[in-house]
């Protein structure tokens, strides 16, 4: 069987830990140079993966945006972009969302079983629509991009996907950066939500590094003891 992928959260918070706040517009909490640090790390992934929900606040495109970085990865004979792959029970998507428009590399919708026709026949070949589980299980998401043959896996949010991983124990890199300000309105997405999770007080995480870039600053947790594997 193939080994699940090495994976890494990644997420800008604000100091009390809200990943946006409750206008339409995207609320930026990386400066430039985090912005580019993030580009870097999607193009040393094989997929980036986003909840549902991050699909439609935000409309992201997913790509690596850097010229360099894309000679970089076709160089190495991939993909300009990493695989997109997304996680939905009720398949509200919307085909002509940035996701499934932009990039000419794959797109994977993992849904839940009851909704896999639905989904087949509102993606058509915008994606490949693998059953996930009723609910879809991270875990099973997790083997299956194994058996796809993706190594290093980037999960970009939002809340509930990062609760997910982390409850499950499948995380091995929590890269958190920490923008000088507050959201302030606890109805605002946060950067997890309730969960059973492997670390508390009693089996804390390892704190990797802590790099200052400019006003945010950049925390590395080391997750498992994969961490830092390339
Ligand atoms: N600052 C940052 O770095 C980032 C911020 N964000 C912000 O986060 C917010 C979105 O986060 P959040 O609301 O938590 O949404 P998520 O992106 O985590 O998506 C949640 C959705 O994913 C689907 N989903 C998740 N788990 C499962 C499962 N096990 N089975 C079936 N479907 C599942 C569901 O979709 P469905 O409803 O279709 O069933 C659910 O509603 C946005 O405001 C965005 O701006 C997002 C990423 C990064
Ligand atoms: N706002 C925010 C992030 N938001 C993430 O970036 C995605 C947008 O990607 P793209 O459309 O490709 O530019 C968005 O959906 C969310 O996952 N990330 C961060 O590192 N820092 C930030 O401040």
């Amino acid at each position: 069987m193939a080994e699940r992928p090495y994976t890494l959260l990644s997420c800008g918070m604000s100091i009390d830990g809200y990943v946006d706040d409750t206008t339409q517009e995207r609320l930026l909490l990386s400066n430039d140079a985090d912005f580019d640090r993030v580009d870097e790390v999607r193009a040393q992934c094989d997929a980036i993966l986003v909840g549902a929900g991050t699909i439609r606040q935000d409309n992201p495109r997913l790509l690596v945006r850097s010229a360099t970085r894309r000679a970089e990865r076709i160089a190495r004979g991939e993909d300009p972009d990493p695989v997109k792959v997304t996680v939905t029970g009720s398949c509200h998507l919307d085909p002509g969302a940035s996701f499934f428009t932009t990039g000419e590399s794959a797109k994977l919708v993992y849904c839940a079983t009851s909704t896999v026709d639905e989904a087949r026949k509102l993606l058509d070949d915008r994606a490949t629509v693998v059953d996930g589980g009723d609910p879809v299980d991270v875990r099973r998401v997790s083997a299956d991009l194994g058996a796809r043959g993706i190594r290093r896996l980037m999960v970009e949010g939002g809340g509930h996907m990062h609760t997910q991983f982390l409850a499950a124990g499948l995380a091995d890199e929590l890269q958190l950066v920490v923008a000088p300000f507050f959201v302030g309105d606890s109805r605002a997405p946060r950067f997890v939500y309730d969960g059973d999770f492997p670390w508390s007080s009693g089996n804390r995480a390892t704190l990797a590094e802590v790099r200052p870039m400019g006003d945010v600053v950049l925390l590395r947790y080391a997750l498992s003891e994969r961490f830092g594997r390339p």
